[in-house]
């Protein structure tokens, strides 16, 4: 099958990663089918975009009509409604939303016994190997011998705390350890917090300005520190990876699928 001729909807065209999405849909080969905004108006692109104009819808279930797979970057009050519309018209989804709850969550695991679902909270082949690697480190530098933290800074505009590949990073590292993470997560300390537990899983979390994107993950030990960090330049980075995992997306059954699925590494 000819992935480049996927028609491909944008749910949240109008926003900062939906706009690079149009860009990307566009040099990818694909076919930009449709979007949704909440108003149903697309805003201009603007700069120097390459991006064709598409048919603009409010509703998740109209554009799943014209599409064989929707990349999704809106916002967590969406997650149910979108789960719904794209299983009924059998429409693939690749979902970028973060600051999922556990409903959510069972939405979306939901939807994939019926429809393809790419999820990831970070698109970008960097943070994909780092969160390898992040198991791979928890597992040979132990709780309570190496104190494992995460640090993240976004922009100012970020609603969800910790970001989504933070909280990636840390169901990592407690995979790698053997633990789950919700038993272990520390992610406020303030006051009298008494001394450190052994298996905690700290999470820093730093906004401002216009940063993309950055995430550290540090392990201490009492004679060293040993970190990984990365940072995003430019969105761009997660509107290319979605656009290959909707590609991708077009050939396979219904699943529950990663990033590591697209890349090969799995
Ligand atoms: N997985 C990944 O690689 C990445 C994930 N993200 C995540 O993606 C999400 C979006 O990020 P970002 O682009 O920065 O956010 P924006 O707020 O810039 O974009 C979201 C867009 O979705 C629109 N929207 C909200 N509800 C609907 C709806 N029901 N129908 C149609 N459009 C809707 C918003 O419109 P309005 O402004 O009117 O609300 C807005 O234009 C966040 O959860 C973020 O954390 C971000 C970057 C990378
Ligand atoms: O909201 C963002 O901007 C980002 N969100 C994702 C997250 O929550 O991890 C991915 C990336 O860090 C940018």
């Amino acid at each position: 099958m000819d992935t480049k001729t996927v028609r491909i909807g944008i749910a949240g065209i109008n926003g900062r990663v939906g706009r690079l999405l149009r860009e990307e849909v566009a040099a990818a080969g694909a076919i930009l089918a449709g979007g949704s905004t909440r108003n149903g108006v697309m805003d201009p692109a603007g700069g120097d975009t390459i991006a064709p104009p598409c048919p603009v819808f409010t509703s998740m279930a109209d554009l799943a009509q014209v599409c064989d797979v929707v990349i999704d970057f809106t916002n967590v009050a969406t997650v149910r409604a979108h789960a719904q519309a794209l299983t009924q018209a059998g429409t693939a989804w690749v979902l970028g939303t973060t600051g999922l709850g556990d409903e959510d969550q069972a939405a979306v695991e939901q939807a994939a016994r019926r429809i393809a679902v790419v999820q990831a909270a970070n698109f970008s082949p960097g943070v994909t190997l780092m969160t390898r690697l992040a198991r791979q480190m928890a597992a040979a530098l132990p709780g309570g011998e190496y104190d494992a933290e995460i640090l993240e800074m976004h922009h100012r505009q970020k609603v969800d705390a910790p970001s989504g590949t933070a909280l990636a990073i840390g169901n990592a590292v407690a995979d790698g350890r053997g633990i789950v993470l919700k038993d272990h997560i520390e992610t406020a300390r303030d006051g009298h917090t008494g001394p450190r537990a052994d298996d905690a899983i700290g999470f820093a979390v730093l906004r401002g300005g216009q940063v993309v994107g950055e995430h550290s993950l540090i392990f201490t030990s009492a004679n060293e520190q040993l970190s990984l960090t990365h940072r995003s330049f430019n969105r761009r980075i997660y509107a290319t990876g979605a656009v290959r995992a909707a590609q991708w997306s077009r050939t396979r059954e219904a699943g529950l699928y990663s990033m590591d699925n697209v890349l090969g590494l799995e």
